[in-house]
Parts: structure tokens; C-alpha cells; sequence
């Protein structure tokens, strides 16, 4: 067999490599933005090194290839991170994510078009096939089916090469009677694209299932979790969720902030959202500061855990896909000169000993990395009893995020916006820039409004930085209001 099967799957394998070597990418940057930071090269990067790699190695273990298998034994001695199953698994519920998310046109998908930028990768019938079983397992029969109709189509094109059309129409079925028995259930709301995991808290699947079983589940009663899941996806695409009289009332303007650092360079101002307040600041740093934030932050990058349960064991968590670093501002001036910055520009205090403020988070998304919708204050939604046993009174000292300042370090070449779904507002990256706003109301409940996430990343990577500042140190600097509610 391996005079038959070998030099097929060698082929296979190589003009896999080919098609990233089309893309002539040199430089480090090049690297970074065309192949890491294209869904398709990432996950056939990471197919190669897993499934096709093991495949390789079972067909040259024979004495023809002797040569071969020792070049290969010090390939695995390397000190890489060799990708394992668990990061395929990643790499596709990216593209099922990216899909799901941004409702990319299928037949161009697979030809290496990602939302308009081309590429020379492309996926194979059996590349939509895995895919599929991936969108199945995540109850999106919707997009199941269509993963599976393009495995079929392009099977025939192969002429059954990769996978036989046979095979695919047994999964195309299944897909179909999971998704028209959902759909029958709640009530033939077919047409609704609905988000995968957890907008807020707990969602999960199809989002359908949840609509028809339980409505209100999500951060706050009043607000269904679907509606919240769907506003945030239509954000993430760049649709309008406000009148067209509302976004002409949202203007940019210079302003001093009533401090006299800001009279002679004023803070260039972005109105997102009048009520709660959204700005952006533009210019707020510059490209060598970015870039020392950057280098110093790399090496202390980790990927994001989320608490496991009853602060058992953190896990990595599948909710926010990123790595973060925590900075302090004793590591640099430069760092303390941001805070200082902040602190100007929103009138609040960042005094780090007094702990008015956490250190500066940095915060790196691949290709698919996303954060979903959450609210950023720690305290004001737990209850009496989580307050006093589950909370490290540290924090209780510090009090709650009043509000968050967050940089973006980077321009996002596609994707990445920060989405508020229930305000229908959204902050596009832009590199050197940041976005401002209060986390609680005057008198200190969680503002509920500021439900937000950070959409995928469609194509690059996405770089930001925030500070978020406690309670403490603002009580003469933000009054409270009258009401609750103010
Ligand atoms: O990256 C973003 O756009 C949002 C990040 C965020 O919400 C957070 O880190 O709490
Ligand atoms: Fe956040």
C-alpha cells in the first residue's frame, strides 16, 4: 500500500505547501499578517502538522525512506510547539466562528477569499466536511448544511478525490433533519442566523434551541440572550443598528477635558454613543510607544483561563480566545506616563499604590480570537454571599471598575470591532487609539447598557491594551447621581 498510497499523500501534502509558498510572504510581518493572520493557512498549517503529518509518518516507516524518517526524528527534537489535535479543533471552530459570525459567502470562502482579501489558500471537500461535523457539533445545523453542501460540490469537482460525495450526502442528511427538526420546534424560524456560545451568560448552541427553551437567559431578565447574541453579530459586520438622525448626532470635536495639558494639544474626540457615554480618543499614543508596550508584553503573553468551577483549577477558556500579559507601571516610565495620560483625559485617578487603577492589561488576538459579550464589573452583579466568600477582599478594597480605558494597538485588517450590542454601538480599531467608558451608574449598580465583546478577528491579529480603573480614588472625582438610576 505505501507504493500506492505514499507518493499520493506526499503530493498532497506538497502542493499543500504550495500554495503557501504562492504567497511569496518574506518578512516577519508578512508572516504574521498574510499566513498566521489568514483562517485558511492556519488551519491547513495546523491539519498539516497534526493529521496529515502523522499520516506521512505511517507511510515512510519502511527502509526506502530511511534517509527521511531521520530528518524527521530531528524535525520532532526541535524546541517548537508542535500543534496538537486540540489546536485543529481551534483552528476550525475559528473558521466555524468567522463563518457564523460574518456570514462569509461560501464558494468564495474556499477559494481563498476571505471577506475580499485573496489568498492562495484554499479548502478541499474534505476540509468543509471536517468543518461541518465541527458547525454540527456546535448545534449549527444551519451552517452544518451548508459546510456540507460545499464539501459536496466540491467532492464532484475532485472528481471524489479527498472525499466522496457518497460519504458527504450521508452527513448533508443528518444536518438537514437536526436543522428542520430545530427549526420546526421554534416555531419555523428559519431564516434567523443566531450566534453559537454564550452571549452574556450561558447560551449556548444554536441559539434557536435557546430562543424556543429559555428566553431570558442572560445577564439581565429583561434582555433576551438571543437578542443580544444577533445585535452583536450584525455590529461585528458593520451593520446599523441606530437611526441615521442618532449617528449624524454623534460628532468629533477637540476638546481640553477642562485641563490645561489639553490646551495647547487638545484630545481628539469620537462620539460612539451619547447615553451611556462611548468616546474614542484618537492619537493617543504613538507608534514607538506601541511598540514598547509590545515587545516588553510578548514574552509575558499567556493564554486567557477562565475560574473553573468553585475556583477549582483554572481552564483555558473558549469565551475569550486571546493571550494577556499585566504590566506594571513600575517596569517603565513609559508606563506611567500612559496612566498619567488616562488619568488627565478622564479626570479619574490611576494612582497604582493607592490602588485606584489595575495594571495595564495587554491583550493579543489571532486570527478568530474574540472575546463574547460581557460586562467588565466584577462586583456589583454578585450577590451578598459571593461577596463575602467567593471575593478576595483585596478587590473588595478596591471597589468595582468604575470604568474602562482601552487601547488599540493595532489597525485589524479585517474584523475585531468592540460591539455594544444593546446600544447597537461599535468601535472599529484603530491603531494608537482608545475608547472610554463608565462601567457603573452614578450610584454605583452595574450599568447593564455596557454589555460588550470583542468580535473576531476576520483576517491579521488584533492588539489592544486596557486600564481599568477601580472605585476607590474617584469618590470626589465622579458624584454620585440622585436615583438609582441616574
Ligand atoms: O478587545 C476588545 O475589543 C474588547 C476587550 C474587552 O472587552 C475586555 O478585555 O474586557
Ligand atoms: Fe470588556
Amino acid at each position: 500500500s505505501t507504493v500506492s498510497t505514499g507518493p499520493r499523500i506526499f503530493r498532497r501534502y506538497l502542493s499543500a505547501y504550495e500554495q503557501v509558498a504562492a504567497e511569496q510572504v518574506t518578512t516577519e510581518e508578512g508572516i504574521v499578517e498574510r499566513l498566521a493572520g489568514n483562517p485558511l493557512h492556519s488551519f491547513h498549517l495546523i491539519k498539516r502538522m497534526t493529521v496529515d503529518w502523522k499520516h506521512i509518518e505511517a507511510n515512510v516507516n519502511n527502509d526506502n525512506w530511511k534517509d527521511v524518517t531521520k530528518a524527521m526524528a530531528g524535525v520532532e527534537q526541535l524546541p517548537l510547539m508542535i500543534p496538537e489535535e486540540d489546536d485543529l479543533h481551534g483552528a476550525s471552530q475559528a473558521l466555524v466562528r468567522l463563518h457564523d459570525t460574518y456570514n462569509l459567502n461560501m464558494s468564495q470562502l474556499v477559494e481563498g477569499n476571505i471577506g475580499g482579501v485573496k489568498s492562495f489558500a484554499e479548502l478541499s471537500a474534505q476540509d468543509c466536511l471536517y468543518i461541518g461535523k465541527h458547525s454540527f457539533n456546535l448545534q449549527l445545523y444551519r451552517r452544518a448544511v451548508q459546510w456540507f453542501e460545499e464539501a459536496y460540490i466540491l467532492a464532484g469537482k475532485e472528481h471524489n478525490v479527498t472525499v466522496s460525495q457518497g460519504q458527504v450526502s450521508e452527513f448533508l442528511n443528518t444536518a438537514l433533519r437536526a436543522h428542520e427538526k430545530i427549526t420546526a420546534e421554534s416555531g419555523g424560524n428559519k431564516e434567523k442566523p443566531r450566534q453559537l456560545a454564550g452571549a452574556g451568560s450561558g447560551s449556548s448552541g444554536d441559539g434557536t434551541t435557546n430562543v424556543a427553551s429559555d428566553p431570558n437567559k442572560g445577564i439581565s431578565s429583561d434582555h433576551k440572550a438571543w437578542e443580544d447574541a444577533d445585535n452583536f453579530q450584525a455590529l461585528c459586520r458593520g451593520e446599523n443598528l441606530r437611526s441615521e438622525a442618532y449617528i449624524s448626532s454623534l460628532t468629533c470635536y477637540y476638546d481640553h477635558r477642562g485641563e490645561a495639558y489639553f490646551y495647547l494639544m487638545p484630545a481628539k474626540v469620537e462620539r460612539l454613543h451619547h447615553e451611556p457615554e462611548i468616546l474614542k480618543f484618537h492619537h493617543m499614543l504613538s507608534d514607538a510607544e506601541i511598540r514598547q508596550i509590545k515587545e516588553i508584553a510578548k514574552p509575558l503573553l499567556a493564554r486567557s483561563m477562565v475560574q473553573g468551577k468553585q475556583g477549582k483549577g483554572n481552564t483555558v477558556s473558549n469565551t475569550r480566545t486571546s493571550k494577556v500579559a499585566w504590566l506594571d507601571d513600575s517596569l517603565r516610565p513609559l508606563f506611567q506616563r500612559i496612566s498619567r495620560r488616562i488619568s488627565l483625559i478622564t479626570g479619574l485617578s490611576l494612582d497604582i499604590q493607592q490602588k485606584h487603577a489595575e495594571l495595564l492589561q495587554v491583550a493579543n488576538y489571532g486570527v478568530g480570537g474574540h472575546y463574547n459579550p460581557h460586562v467588565d464589573y466584577l462586583l456589583a452583579d454578585k450577590t451578598e454571599y459571593e461577596l463575602k466568600h467567593n471575593i478576595d477582599p483585596r478587590e473588595l478594597n478596591m471597589g468595582d471598575r468604575i470604568a474602562t480605558f482601552m487601547f488599540y494597538l493595532n489597525d485589524v485588517s479585517l474584523g475585531g470591532a468592540t460591539a455594544f450590542p444593546r446600544l447597537g454601538a461599535a468601535a472599529w480599531p484603530s491603531k494608537g487609539s482608545a475608547v472610554f467608558w463608565y462601567n457603573l451608574r452614578r450610584s454605583g449598580a452595574g450599568d447593564t447598557r455596557t454589555l460588550h465583546g470583542a468580535c473576531p478577528v476576520l483576517h491579521g491579529s488584533k492588539w489592544v491594551s486596557n486600564k481599568w480603573i477601580r472605585e476607590k480614588g474617584q469618590f470626589l472625582r465622579r458624584s454620585c447621581g440622585r436615583t438609582p438610576d441616574a
